[in-house]
């Protein structure tokens, strides 16, 4: 049969693990986690300076190995987790964070203890709620867990920081405040009951006694004719469980180095030899108060581990629901590696793609560039300055030189209509900057809203780069198209507008029926006059608002087919050019995930582990009877 001592043993491991990830019982682990520490029992040893807690511990054990000495010499909670071996095997000590060292020198196990203090506390007298782990393996014990305690203290002594009375109280409290740990508080027998810090802060915590296990000490040392009867028998304060009386080596016996399986011997015949305790010797004594509380912590155990195995269970679902949320760890095979890369440009590509044709918003500033932005800046173009009167008549005479035109100025027309033109330039570049930016704006946004790159700051990075590496050769490749579009206006001016225009200009002279020759018309009498000029300002006019239409027009297409087009096609290949040269380490560096997440996965993996290993132990152990 698996005895319940498997139990205690069982809870010892997973609260060394517990440790080892900084979930302890102070309550200052990562809050994160639910803490399953404080799921397990404990027993939590209070009480105030000079008490007799130490000597109790020592005496449960049989060894004399804590630290002893004027002020606060316990600093840091010691976790000690007894271990009963066989009969006449050798007793020894480990220490968790010296694994494999065994100590069979009590005497070094205490400078071990005070030196380990110190490591985290330094020398300044500071307490720290990080517990030593302390394993002691004997035959002279039984299976048992104790959480020494810092005394609870209520002046501080010299070279203490002033706030150390309440940091002791509310690290004690950290421990007794749970529902699962269970109090001994010990008192000593000298001192008036109702005066006792142990039982004064059970009391608050524990109001029903339940989970308190009231121990007296000094019963040797009472004045003569008094006894602690009403104390142990419950009638000074009662508890659920019943007080267990000790008496423990004195301070001349520790300055003699009694040894302690005698004082364990001389305690048990006080206890049996006593007048006043006689009839309740069975139930008092160190070694008596062991057994109680191992049997105790044994059944409490067994009767958590439904609601342990509660916890660990959601635990585990969500710390792997957690791990999802974070995605895998990346492969450390290039191969792997690098699909990881395309699959990530493609989830990319996938939400670019869906903001250019809807879906997502921001592909609609494009159109807005061509519905809004491109018509007010061709309707803002100077014609109206560059066909004045003054102009146009300029133009016209230093287009002419020094032979007047005779009919239609057409060196006139041209040099004023590709003026004209020369200021399309313009809006046609800044509608390609609009769209460059639009498109640069919604690669930021994809990679925003990007899923799976979120992990990867490196790559958002380098992709980001890369597409606007791309995007500058688009709008280059557009910006030509579009000045092209331009110079093509320029080049080639639409014949068939002007040839309407000489006719206009012959139409006056017209015969009358009595061969006449009738008035000229208008158009004729001011050949040369402000008229004529208006009308070439005129007809030059609707030339350009003719090439503004088309512009207005085919702008667009060359930015759509230049730009947008090509960003939806090839946007990426020049990340994938780049990235077919690296080598592996390089693409690993791509892969570097955010500190700050690795080392949250990791801890979640970890804390994973450990919470499946102790379903896995406590499903083996908890139901074999
Ligand atoms: N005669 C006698 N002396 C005791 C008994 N218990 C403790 N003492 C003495 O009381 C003094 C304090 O005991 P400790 O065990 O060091 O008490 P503590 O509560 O651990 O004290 P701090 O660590 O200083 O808080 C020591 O000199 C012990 O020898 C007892 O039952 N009888």
């Amino acid at each position: 049969m698996t005895t319940m001592e498997s139990l205690i043993g069982l809870v010892n491991r997973i609260q060394r693990a517990c440790t080892v990830l900084g979930d302890y019982g102070g309550g200052t682990g990562d809050d994160a986690f639910n803490s399953l520490w404080e799921a397990l029992p404990t027993v939590a040893v209070v009480g105030g300076q000079s008490s007799g807690k130490s000597s109790v511990l020592e005496s449960i054990v049989g060894r004399d190995f804590l630290p002893r000495g004027s002020g606060i010499v316990t600093r840091r909670p010691l976790v000690l987790q007894l271990h009963k071996t066989e009969e006449g095997t050798e007793e020894y000590a480990e220490f968790l964070h010296l694994p494999k060292k065994q100590f069979t020198d009590f005497a070094m196990v205490r400078k071990e203890i005070q030196d380990e203090t110190d490591r985290i506390t330094g020398k300044s007298k500071q307490i720290s709620p990080v517990p030593i782990h302390l394993s002691i393996f004997s035959p002279n014990v039984v299976n048992l867990t104790l959480v020494d305690l810092p005394g609870l203290t209520k002046v501080a002594v010299e070279g203490q920081p002033e706030t150390i009375v309440e940091d002791i109280e509310s690290m004690v409290r950290t421990y007794v405040d749970k529902p699962n740990c269970i109090i001994l508080a010990i008192s000593p027998a000298n001192q008036d009951i109702a005066t006792s810090d142990a039982i004064k802060l059970a009391k608050e915590v524990d109001p029903t006694g339940e989970r308190t296990f009231g121990v007296l000490t000094k019963l040797d040392l009472m004045d003569k004719g008094t006894n602690a009867l009403d104390v142990l028998e419950g009638r000074s304060y009662r508890l659920q469980h019943p007080w267990v009386g000790i008496v423990n080596r004195s301070q001349a016996d520790i300055n003699r180095n009694a040894d302690m399986m005698l004082a364990r011997r001389k305690e048990r015949e006080y206890f049996d030899t006593s007048p006043d305790y006689g009839h309740l010797a069975s139930k008092m004594g160190s070694e008596y108060l062991a057994k109680l509380l191992s049997k105790h912590l044994e059944s409490v155990i067994r009767s958590r581990i439904p609601s342990i195995l509660s916890l660990i269970n959601k635990s585990i679902e969500e710390l792997e629901r957690e791990l999802d949320r974070m995605g895998r760890p990346v492969s450390v095979d290039a191969g792997a590696q690098l699909y990881t890369i395309l699959e990530m440009c493609r989830a990319f590509d996938k939400v670019f793609k869906e903001h250019l044709d809807g879906g997502r918003p921001g592909g609609d500033r494009i159109y807005g560039v061509f519905d809004n932005q491109l018509p007010a800046a061709l309707k803002k173009l100077p014609f109206d300055r560059h066909l004045s009167l003054q102009s146009v008549k300029r133009i016209v005479s230093e287009a002419d030189g020094y032979q007047p035109h005779l009919i239609a100025p057409e060196q006139g027309y041209r040099r004023l209509i590709e003026g004209a033109l020369g200021y399309f330039r313009g809006p046609a570049e800044a509608s390609v900057d609009a769209v460059h930016f639009v498109l640069k704006e919604l690669v930021r946004k994809s990679i925003a809203e990007t899923q799976e790159l979120k992990r990867f700051p490196s790559l958002q990075v380098e992709l980001a780069a890369a597409a606007n590496t791309s995007l500058e050769k688009f709008r280059e490749e557009s910006k030509k198209s579009v000045i092209r579009l331009v110079e093509m206006e320029s080049a080639y001016l639409t014949a068939e507008f002007f040839r309407k225009l000489p006719q206009e200009m012959e139409r006056p002279v017209v015969t009358n029926s009595k061969n006449q020759t009738a008035s000229p018309s208008p158009a004729a009498a001011d050949q040369y006059g402000d008229g004529h000029f208006r009308r070439i300002a005129s007809n030059v006019s609707a030339y350009v608002s003719m090439v503004s239409d088309t512009l207005r027009n085919t702008i667009p297409k060359a930015c759509v087919y230049c730009q947008v087009r090509q960003a939806k096609l090839a946007l990426l290949n020049y990340f994938y050019s780049q990235i077919s040269k690296r080598e592996g380490k390089e693409l690993g560096l791509l892969l570097d995930e955010d500190p700050a997440l690795m080392g949250r996965r990791l801890e979640c993996a970890q804390r994973l582990e450990l919470y499946k290993k102790a379903r896995d132990e406590i499903d083996a152990v908890a139901w074999v009877r």
